[in-house]
């Protein structure tokens, strides 16, 4: 069948398993080939092929709702909701999302990008529906990683309270983005292993063989239940929070797939089915390496599993990683924490050689910001790596738990700025906005290498405030550093020029460079001010800068315009009677668009030709005066 003439699931029902599961193969294939063309995210869609087929022939989407927890998994429902054809277009700007996106498809009823939000809006969908007194099913489908995440127990615990009907998909692949970590994933564990439950699933394999639960539905979620009550199951975390239970299933087998999804339809209360898959399944690069390559992957060639797009440099996280580890050897109170990102964050190393310092706590920000709050106030010195768009969760704990009681840390942001291709949901343009209000914080963005392991010496030289660090995404050349050169907090930096200029422009982090590239290359009278602290800013220098000077100043930015450093600056030059204008060049109030991430910041009018277009605008009109 060609998958580009698919338009809806209804031609499922026309299918017998052996088609199925041709389906399956001819599915793994197109995903295979095309994320090797756009890259995108791997291993999870090739995990769950048959789970979401068996999904859509049980159930009636876009009446029953079937939706996918952070969405990055959600290609298979794509293509069998009539977008294959856009596959070509995958994460690319104006294209197909790589997460599930409302406007592109009446069958995407939830959105998301983030973790763990998708039993709450499941609680939501089935309570609203019983009030209407309407009838469908309410599927959210969770990862083993994602059902961690502080907000899917929150949800957890409060459908347990309801008699509202939710059937959870647990999607249990034993793997994060690394390998699941925590309690319930050993609780998971348990069960896949247990000697106990092989024997019941053998007897439960007999009974479907013999199709007997296919009986009658009451029958079989009677003897379910009674699996549930006398088995090895009696006290499933899940049951303890008065759902059922149903599982594991194996969930590359789609003739038991569709026979257990049948038994949760007809279950009267909400229940969970537990489906075991294999992350990568049907590639064999991505099924012999779990860890973290193919969950996000770059264009790849398909024969050979070689990225094909390689750099000499090294990433910023990776440099921030080897700056820690150096501290690591020399001080043994130095820990490290990551929310279920250690490979995105290049904090592999730290976990190899420190394993009883370094924490993967799953996908928990707030937990991640609190207990390095705890672990500073037990005179330890946590570094935690988080990406912005994700610190977006742990605010408070930020607020509350760190900065208010002055507790020292070191805090990575890392994929701060625009990010590219994952889009709306992961730009990080929002933390300097809601992260420089906070007292007693400090907070850093270097301009290269050098200025950023000198900043992390500086933080555990004198270790004794909340220390902030802002890094982009993306690779730059490294330059390794003695751990005793420091800087001095709260200074600028005047980065080119500091005498015949016509021109300031004020920037930060990675900007800083290119800004600097672009005066170079085209010979401008104009002076470069590197503001690599956020907070505290320079008042000195800013003083200087706007009070005695009457030559235009721009204040250059890749983040959202509210809350910006230029929006700190208005407000300083106001408190101080600085009567001085300046221009400004920041991200308007919206969310910023997925693709590349020069198209994008060219979309916005942020990039570097918008800003020399400025420049000339500025210099020209001073010449003709
Ligand atoms: C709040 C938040 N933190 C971290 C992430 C990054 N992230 C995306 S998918 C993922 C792993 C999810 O694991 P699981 O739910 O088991 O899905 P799988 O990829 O195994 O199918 C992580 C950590 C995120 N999207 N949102
Ligand atoms: C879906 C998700 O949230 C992550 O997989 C994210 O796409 C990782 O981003 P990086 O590729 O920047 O690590
Ligand atoms: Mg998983």
């Amino acid at each position: 069948m060609d998958l580009n003439k698919i338009k809806d699931p209804s031609f499922l029902m026309e299918m017998n398993i052996d088609e199925l599961n041709e389906l399956a193969y001819k599915i793994r294939q197109f995903i295979i080939q095309s994320v090797s063309k756009t890259g995108g995210h791997l291993s999870s869609n090739l995990g769950i092929v048959e789970l979401t087929i068996a999904l859509h022939y049980v159930f009636n989407s876009p009446k029953d709702k079937i939706f996918f927890d952070v969405g990055h998994q959600s290609y298979v429902h794509k293509i069998l909701t009539g977008r294959a054809k856009q596959f070509p277009t995958l994460r690319q700007f104006n294209g197909l999302s790589g997460f599930q996106k409302r406007c592109e498809s009446k069958h995407d009823v939830w959105e998301a990008g983030h973790s763990s939000t998708a039993l709450s809006a499941a609680v939501a969908m089935a309570i609203a529906r019983d009030l209407n007194h309407e009838y469908f099913d309410v599927i959210p489908v969770i990862g083993d990683g994602a059902v961690v995440g502080g907000e899917s127990l929150e949800a957890l615990n409060h459908l347990g309270s309801i008699q509202n009907k939710v059937i959870l998909i647990l999607n249990d692949n034993q793997m994060s983005i690394s390998k699941s970590t925590g309690a319930m994933n050993n609780f998971l564990n348990n069960i896949r292993i247990s000697n106990t439950y092989n024997r019941m699933k053998d007897d439960y394999r007999t009974m479907l063989q013999k199709g007997k639960l296919g009986e009658g539905v009451y029958k079989a979620t009677k003897y379910l239940k009674d699996f549930v009550k006398h088995g090895f199951l009696d006290d499933t975390i899940f049951e303890d929070f008065g759902m059922d239970y149903l599982g594991p299933i194996d969930g590359h087998n789609i003739g038991e797939l569709i026979r257990v999804l049948n038994i949760a339809k007809t279950n009267k209360k909400s229940v969970v089915v537990h489906v075991v898959t294999e992350k990568g399944k049907g590639y064999s690069y991505a099924e012999n390496d779990k860890e973290g390559k193919w969950h996000g992957t770059p264009p790849f060639n398909v024969k050979t599993g070689n990225v094909l797009t390689s750099t000499n440099k090294k990433s910023w996280s990776s440099i921030v990683s080897d700056q820690v580890f150096q501290w690591m050897k020399i001080d043994k109170d130095v820990t490290a924490i990551t929310p279920a990102m250690m490979k995105g964050s290049a904090m592999d190393n730290l976990f190899k050689v420190f394993p009883e310092r370094c924490f993967d706590v799953g996908i928990a920000e707030e937990h991640a910001m609190t207990f390095a709050a705890g672990l500073s106030i037990s005179k330890k010195k946590p570094f935690i790596s988080v990406y912005s768009s994700f610190i977006q969760r742990a605010y408070d704990q930020i607020n509350h738990d760190i900065a208010r009681m002055k507790l020292p840390c070191l805090c990575s942001i890392d994929r701060a700025g625009i990010v590219g291709e994952d889009g709306p949901t992961h730009h990080g343009v929002f933390d300097i906005g809601f992260l420089t209000p906070i007292p007693n914080i400090v907070y850093f963005a270097p301009k290269d290498a050098k200025e950023l392991r000198t900043y992390v010496n500086t933080c555990f030289t004198n270790f004794n405030k909340p220390y902030f660090l802002r890094i982009p995404r993306g690779s730059i050349d490294d330059h390794p550093v003695d751990y005793h050169n420091t800087l001095k907090i709260g200074t600028w930096t005047i980065e080119c020029r500091e005498e015949n200029y016509e021109l300031t422009i004020i920037c930060y982090g990675e900007n800083v460079m290119r800004v600097k590239n672009m005066i170079e290359e085209n010979h401008l009278p104009i002076r470069l001010i590197n503001a690599r602290f956020i907070k505290p800013i320079d008042y000195n220098m800013v003083h200087t800068i706007f009070k005695n000077d009457e030559k235009p100043i721009i204040v250059y930015e890749t983040v959202l315009k509210t809350g910006s450093l230029g929006s700190i600056l208005l407000t300083y030059c106001n408190e101080n009677r600085i009567l001085r204008s300046f221009e400004h060049i920041a991200i308007q109030d919206h969310f910023s668009k997925q693709g590349k991430v020069n198209e994008i910041l060219e979309d916005e009018h942020v990039d570097i030709k918008s800003l020399l277009l400025k420049c000339e605008e500025l210099l020209n009109g001073k010449k003709e005066n």
